[in-house]
C-alpha cells in the first residue's frame, strides 16, 4: 500500500496561439492516505485531468513534486493503474488480451498473465467473457474490463478519470458500488475525477474540490458516512448543499457576465 502526496504541483501549457504558457493548474498541495478514497470535482476545464495525468507520469508538473509511497513519480509504473474515461480497449485484442496486456509488458509469462487475468476479469463478475471481443460488450461491461486491466498489475494506485461518464444512470450506480467493493476489499488508494457531486458523495471518503481554471483547492470535505451512502438521503443534504455552492459560485461569473 502507498499514499500519494503533491507538494507545490503545478502545471502550465503553451498557449494555442504559440505566445506564452497559461496556467491549468495553480500550485496544490494534496496528500492522499494509504487506502484512501478521494473524489475531484470542478468545473470543466479547472485541470482535473491534468492533475490526475501528473500523478499518472504522463505529464510533467512545471513546479512541485508528486511522492507515491514516498518515491518521486517521473514516468508510468505499474503501482499506478489509470482507467480512463472511454474504455480505452484494444478493439483487436480479445478481453483476456486486453486484461493481461500490461503484465505482459512487465515481462509476465503469457501463462501466468492469463491466471492473473482471468482471476481479474472474475472479481469484476465478467468471467465467461474472456473470449470475447470488445464490441461485443455493453459500456458498463467495457469499464468493468478496463477496471480490471488497471487492477491486474497489482497497483497500489488507482487513477481513474471520470470512469462512469459515459454510462446511463443505472448502470453508473451498480458500477459504482462496485467499484467501492473492489477498493474496499483490495484496500487500493483511490484519485477519482468526477463531474457528479452524487458520484463523489457515493464513492469518497475525502471531495476535494477544484476552482475554475487555474485550478486550486477551493473546499475539502471529509465524508465519515457508513458505505452504502445514499446522495439523496436526508442526512447528505446539507453536505451536498456545500458541494453544490462551491461549484456554482465558480461557475457563476460566467454567466454574470452575460
Ligand atoms: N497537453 C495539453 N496542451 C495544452 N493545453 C492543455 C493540455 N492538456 C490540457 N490542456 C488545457 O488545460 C486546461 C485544463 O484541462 P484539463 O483537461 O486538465 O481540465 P479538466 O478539469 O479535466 O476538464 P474537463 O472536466 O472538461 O475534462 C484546459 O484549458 C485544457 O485545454
Amino acid at each position: 500500500m502507498a499514499g500519494v502526496t503533491l507538494s507545490n504541483v503545478s502545471k502550465s501549457f503553451p498557449k494555442p496561439d504559440g505566445k506564452g504558457t497559461f496556467v491549468a493548474l495553480s500550485p496544490t498541495d494534496i496528500e492522499v492516505k494509504e487506502g484512501e478514497f478521494v473524489c475531484i470535482l470542478g468545473p470543466s476545464g479547472c485541470g482535473k485531468t491534468t492533475l490526475l495525468n501528473i500523478v499518472a507520469g504522463f505529464e510533467t508538473p512545471t513546479t512541485g513534486t508528486v511522492l507515491v509511497g514516498g518515491k518521486p513519480v517521473r514516468k508510468p509504473g505499474p503501482e499506478r493503474g489509470y482507467v480512463f474515461q472511454e474504455y480505452a480497449l484494444f478493439p483487436w485484442m480479445t478481453i483476456i488480451e486486453n486484461v493481461a496486456f500490461g503484465l505482459r509488458n512487465l515481462g509476465v509469462s503469457g501463462a501466468e498473465a492469463a491466471t492473473k487475468a482471468r482471476d481479474y476479469l472474475k472479481l469484476v463478475g465478467l468471467s465467461g467473457f474472456e473470449q470475447s471481443y470488445p464490441n461485443r460488450l455493453s459500456g458498463g461491461m467495457k469499464q468493468r474490463v478496463a477496471i480490471a486491466r488497471a487492477l491486474a498489475p497489482g497497483p497500489d494506485i488507482l487513477l481513474l478519470d471520470e470512469p462512469f461518464a459515459a454510462l446511463d444512470a443505472q448502470t453508473r450506480y451498480l458500477m459504482q458500488i462496485e467499484l467501492l467493493r473492489i477498493q474496499r476489499e483490495a484496500r487500493k488508494t483511490t484519485i477519482l475525477i468526477t463531474h457528479s457531486l452524487e458520484e463523489a458523495i457515493v464513492l469518497a471518503d475525502r471531495v476535494i474540490v477544484l476552482s475554475a481554471r487555474p485550478g486550486r483547492i477551493k473546499l475539502i470535505e471529509t465524508i465519515d458516512h457508513p458505505h452504502t451512502r445514499n446522495p439523496n438521503d436526508p442526512s447528505m443534504t446539507e453536505l451536498r448543499y456545500r458541494l453544490f455552492q462551491a461549484i456554482a459560485d465558480e461557475i457563476a461569473p460566467v454567466g454574470a457576465a452575460a
